[in-house]
């Protein structure tokens, strides 16, 4: 017997989750024995739902929403026997990308299979947990004003802010300890990836694997305008690593310092710098249709 909870984020995709609740709800129907539907009209409240479902012991909780409402299940299932997964209805949706989980009908296969496995997340310093990407510097910055911006919908806003925040660009010098080295570098930005992605399927940290206990680290140092509009298009494939401003570390634990930048995880707001962060193996159990991430 399989009970499921569907945790709607109605904000999610501009309204775009609210709508396909009752359809994905239907389709949920058919892989499960019984499924609760679960709405809150703030994010607080969609956070306390996750957390009572989960409590109640649900075997799957099932957020229709993007990273930001797949961020509030993972705070939910973090550390319990209730496995996530994720309905994509979002901007960016790159948890559900990571899970391989594109569409309700993936999320029902994997159901029916009972395709679940152990992930690696995240864990800030405050107890905040996170599953795919923690940025700072450009990168947080383009999550800032993608997030403010109105129009498009869709990656091609990060796209924009991307070329918006050129304009802005300065490094920083920032220092980055993890457990085995110190690296003090005047950067444009860091990314710790537990998954490769951010921003709608652009592959920061494109050797991330949610399952090796570590978190793959990247950092863009400083190097001049024309050299950072080189690498732009690189970024789509991931091929801006082997780029010589950039250097990429693998670790356990993290801390970054210097900036007064402010992170973010999962693409939503956390604190700003000193941020510690730490890999916490098998951390997550999640509903994926592939067998690596
Ligand atoms: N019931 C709710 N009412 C208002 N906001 C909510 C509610 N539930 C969740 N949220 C918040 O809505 C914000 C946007 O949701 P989400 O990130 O899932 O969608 P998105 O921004 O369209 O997609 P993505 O993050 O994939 O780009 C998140 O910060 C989330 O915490």
């Amino acid at each position: 017997m399989t009970r499921a909870a569907l945790l709607v984020c109605p904000a999610s995709g501009k309204g775009r989750a609210a709508r396909m609740a009752g359809s994905v709800a239907a389709r949920l129907r058919t892989a499960v024995d019984r499924l609760d539907l679960h709405v809150a009209s703030s994010s607080e409240g969609t956070a306390a739902l996750a957390r009572r479902a989960v409590d109640d012991g649900v075997d799957v909780l099932v957020v229709l929403g993007g990273d930001g409402g797949a961020h509030l299940g993972v705070q939910a299932c973090a550390g319990t026997p209730t496995a996530l997964a994720v309905v994509p209805a979002g901007t960016g949706n790159d948890l559900a990308a990571a899970l391989g989980t594109t569409s309700v009908d993936d999320v029902v296969d994997a159901l029916c299979a009972r395709s679940t496995r152990a992930l690696d997340l995240g864990r800030l310093g405050n107890g905040t947990w996170f599953a795919t990407v923690l940025c700072a510097g450009f990168d947080s910055a383009v999550n800032e004003r993608a997030n403010g911006m109105r129009w498009p919908a869709g990656p091609r806003r990060y796209d924009l802010a991307i070329v918006a925040e050129l304009a802005a660009l300065r490094p920083e010098p920032l220092v980055v300890e993890t457990e085995d080295e110190r690296l003090e570098v005047d950067a444009l930005l860091v990314a710790i990836g537990n998954t490769t992605s951010y921003g709608g399927g652009i592959p920061v940290c494109p050797d991330a694997d949610a399952a090796d206990g570590l978190f793959d680290i990247t950092v863009v140092g400083a190097a001049p305008r024309r050299t950072l509009l080189r690498m732009l298009p690189t970024l789509r494939t991931g091929r801006h690593v082997d780029h010589p401003a950039v250097r990429t570390l693998r670790a356990k634990s993290v801390r970054l310092s210097g900036p007064s930048w402010v992170g973010y995880a999962d693409g939503e707001r956390m604190h700003g710098l000193p941020l510690p962060v730490e890999c916490r193996s098998a951390a997550l159990l999640a509903v994926t249709s592939i067998p690596s991430v």
